[in-house]
């Protein structure tokens, strides 16, 4: 695992854009595509942007095959949804083609749009149980949630490789994630976190002794142990260790 701090957000953005244009030309040099899950939330939107102004012709764009880590029970033109913010910032400034984007179909009803997206990847990979992304772009709530891997909830426990749906009491809300497994199968896993706010999450799931009830995103452990955490300097401002 690396963590990588930097001075400002601005730096720690160029940073994950550079490592996300390297892991997107191994990929497709490995394997002819590149699959990445993208995190939800705010914290992406700058990064998105900027991969698609000074990073568009940095990477075989048509190579790039885009999923999503989890997404907010709403529709696809809600502006809670994740997909929507990638689709602005991203997807279409780089004039994305439809065949080329995973997103969870939020109108199905919730357990149907799980099992679907689970097939979806199934079919993408031709596997049922071996669903190696390329990349996990990772973000982390101040509860210390990855993805909707929220504290205290049935899908901490949750052992399959799958794609699941949930209500989350704490934002009272349906949200479809993956589950830490599936997650853990990434080639490469990058957190994305900036602010004081987050500072003390951080520091919990790097620091604290382990407990992933109370703090899920120390869930995210790939046996290859390619995690990189991309950090601001408040983000990191409560490490121990630097
Ligand atoms: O609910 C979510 O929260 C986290 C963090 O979001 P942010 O707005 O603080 O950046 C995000 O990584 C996750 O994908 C999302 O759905």
């Amino acid at each position: 695992m690396a963590i990588r701090v930097f001075p400002s957000v601005e730096e720690s953005n160029k940073a994950l854009a550079d490592y996300f244009v390297e892991t997107g030309r191994q990929a497709i040099a490995a394997r002819g595509r590149f699959a990445v899950a993208l995190s939800g939330g705010s914290s992406p939107k700058k990064l998105f942007e900027l991969l698609a102004s000074d990073y568009r012709d940095q990477l075989e764009w048509e190579r790039v095959d885009f999923f999503w880590g989890d997404e907010r029970y709403v529709p696809h033109t809600d502006p809670q949804s994740n997909y929507l913010m990638a689709k602005k910032a991203l997807l279409d400034p780089l004039n994305i083609q439809p065949a080329h984007i995973f997103a969870v179909e939020t109108d199905l009803p919730p357990a149907e749009a799980a099992a679907a997206y689970t097939r979806t990847m199934q079919q993408y990979f031709g596997s049922q149980d071996s669903l190696p992304l390329d990349l996990d772009l990772l973000g982390l709530g101040d509860n210390a949630h990855t993805a909707s891997l929220f504290p205290h909830t049935s899908v901490l426990t949750n052992d399959t490789v799958s794609v699941q749906a949930l209500y989350i009491e704490e934002v009272q809300a349906n949200r479809i994630t993956m589950t830490a497994p599936l997650l853990n199968q990434a080639r490469a896993t990058a957190f994305l976190v900036y602010g004081e706010g987050k500072a003390e999450a951080v520091r919990q799931i790097l620091e604290e002794k382990r407990d992933v009830q109370q703090y899920p995103a120390q869930l995210i452990q790939p046996e290859n142990g390619n995690v990189t955490w991309f950090l601001d300097e408040a983000a990191a401002s409560k490490l121990t260790q630097k």
